[in-house]
């Protein structure tokens, strides 16, 4: 018997196992899928949508209990964990409210009688990642489902408790088994199921390598596919904007989640008029943070995820400071149990370090000084990565200028990225492909069809 173990990264203890799904049992689960696919996309949209409800329901009711589960296996701050359950509720009732709308047959624009309608595709394999555990599930699943198609989760082996709990939760709303299946299986074994005939489609978040192996995979095997990649997004202050403000929100932005997030703001990039103002609020308000157990309610910072993290963020900092970065906010390692790593701020940074070049999984924010608005977008859309960029000045059409310069997914003026409901999510370049949430997300994994007569 194999089991994938559940560590909490706060003591680095076990505090669960499970065990892995054979093959066999895979391949029942996929069969499975495949039948209850039949019924469940035939099922009237306005059940569907109630399903939706009653789980946005389950999730308000035990946002605590959920919330408590995520902080016991990945180690987010518990006054994160319980918003990120709420938020995943706000999002089922946005779908089961628009769901209709968006799948309504529409007229062909020149040719009256002809419609175009919209089709689930059938099983969508999604692979998930660990940071955002109920979330980068339930983003893909909320209309992924309500579309009629249904889902195979592969969650990260980081969470197999909360991959559980999410598929227990949908039973408990009502829906049918089979339309949402958690497969516990390794990385490898899901690869191996993109070529099989009952996947119809894969969604995928998670890092640029393992993204592009789906890729090739999906594309190799005609399966649709969306892809969201990781990011390192830039967080313009212009010379006109409110520093103070943007200090405040800077901070939050690159520290939530322990820098765990995609779509963190992870290179700050100040003209010179208000760098020094700037730096001196950012250090300010990153010292403010209590770091600590993560199932304290007044905690901002809990542990990473695992040693590697740590690992692959020392190198960063430790490649910037030999190039001549100043760790202003020295932060680092801490000693006792578990992994945690106390924030870092790093001024005097150049665009030749990792830091600038890397996505920085973790708390560590780099700040660079820009002498010019055209140098700070050169900066901006210098990256291998465009997932989501923050634009600070006080003058609106300039903000928005820039917003259309920037080579990212998202844009936040006066404020910082994060996915919502009604809003495409998802980046360009190694950020990924596709989009998640919103309509456009939706009918990613719809198959239009034209209905032409004659
Ligand atoms: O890592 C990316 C997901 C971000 C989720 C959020 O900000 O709510």
């Amino acid at each position: 018997m194999t089991t994938i173990p559940s560590i909490n990264p706060t003591t680095g203890t076990v505090i669960g196992e499970v065990e892995m799904h054979t093959d066999e049992q895979v391949s029942r689960m996929l069969k499975k899928s495949a039948d209850t696919f039949r019924e469940w996309k035939r099922t009237d949209i306005s059940e569907r949508n109630e399903l939706l409800k009653n789980f946005a329901d389950l999730l308000r009711k035990n946002k605590q209990q959920y919330g408590e589960l995520i902080t016991a296996e990945m180690g987010k701050v518990i006054k994160q964990a319980v918003p990120e359950v709420v938020k995943c509720a706000t999002m089922f009732d946005y779908f089961a409210d628009n769901a209709e709308r968006m799948l309504e047959p529409e007229p062909a624009e020149e040719l009256c009688d002809s419609t175009i309608h919209y089709e689930p595709m059938g099983t969508v394999l999604a692979i998930k990642p660990w940071n955002f555990p109920f979330w980068q599930v339930l983003s893909a699943a909320a209309h992924v489902l309500a579309g009629g198609n249904v889902m195979l989760l592969k969650h990260s082996s980081y969470v197999p408790m909360c991959a559980l709990e999410i598929e227990n939760i949908f039973l408990e709303a009502g829906f049918p088994e089979g339309v949402f299946q958690t497969m516990l299986i390794d990385g490898k074994t899901a690869s191996s199921l993109i070529p099989r005939d009952e996947i119809k489609a894969v969604s995928f978040t998670g890092g640029f390598d393992a993204g592009q192996k789906v890729a090739e995979l999906s594309a190799h095997n005609m399966k649709k596919f969306v892809l969201e990649l990781g990011g390192s997004d830039p967080f313009l202050i212009l010379d006109d904007a409110n520093v103070e403000m943007a200090a405040k929100v800077a901070v939050p932005s690159r520290f939530i989640n322990t820098g765990q997030t995609c779509i963190a703001a992870k290179r700050f990039i100040v003209m010179e008029e208000g760098a020094e103002e700037f730096t001196e609020r950012f250090v300010e308000g990153t010292n403010k943070l209590n770091i600590g157990d993560p199932m304290d309610p007044e905690t901002d910072i809990g542990p990473m995820v695992r040693d590697e993290q740590i690992l692959a963020l020392e190198a960063q900092v430790n490649d910037a400071i030999s190039k001549g970065a100043k760790a202003i906010v020295p932060g680092g390692r801490m000693a006792g149990k578990g992994y945690m790593y106390s924030p870092t701020v790093l001024s005097n940074v150049t665009r030749d370090m990792k830091v600038m070049s890397e996505e920085t999984f973790g708390p560590v924010a780099p700040i660079i000084t820009v002498k010019i608005e055209e140098e700070a977008i050169e900066l901006a859309n210098d990256s291998e990565f465009g997932l989501g960029a923050s634009v600070w000045s006080q003058d609106r059409d300039r903000a928005m200028k820039i917003a259309s310069e920037l080579e990212t997914g998202m844009v936040g003026i006066n404020s910082f990225c994060t996915p919502q409901a009604c809003l495409p999510f998802g980046g360009v370049k190694k950020s990924g492909m596709g989009r998640e949430l919103s309509r456009h997300g939706f009918l990613e994994f719809m198959n239009i069809k034209s209905v032409k007569l004659m």
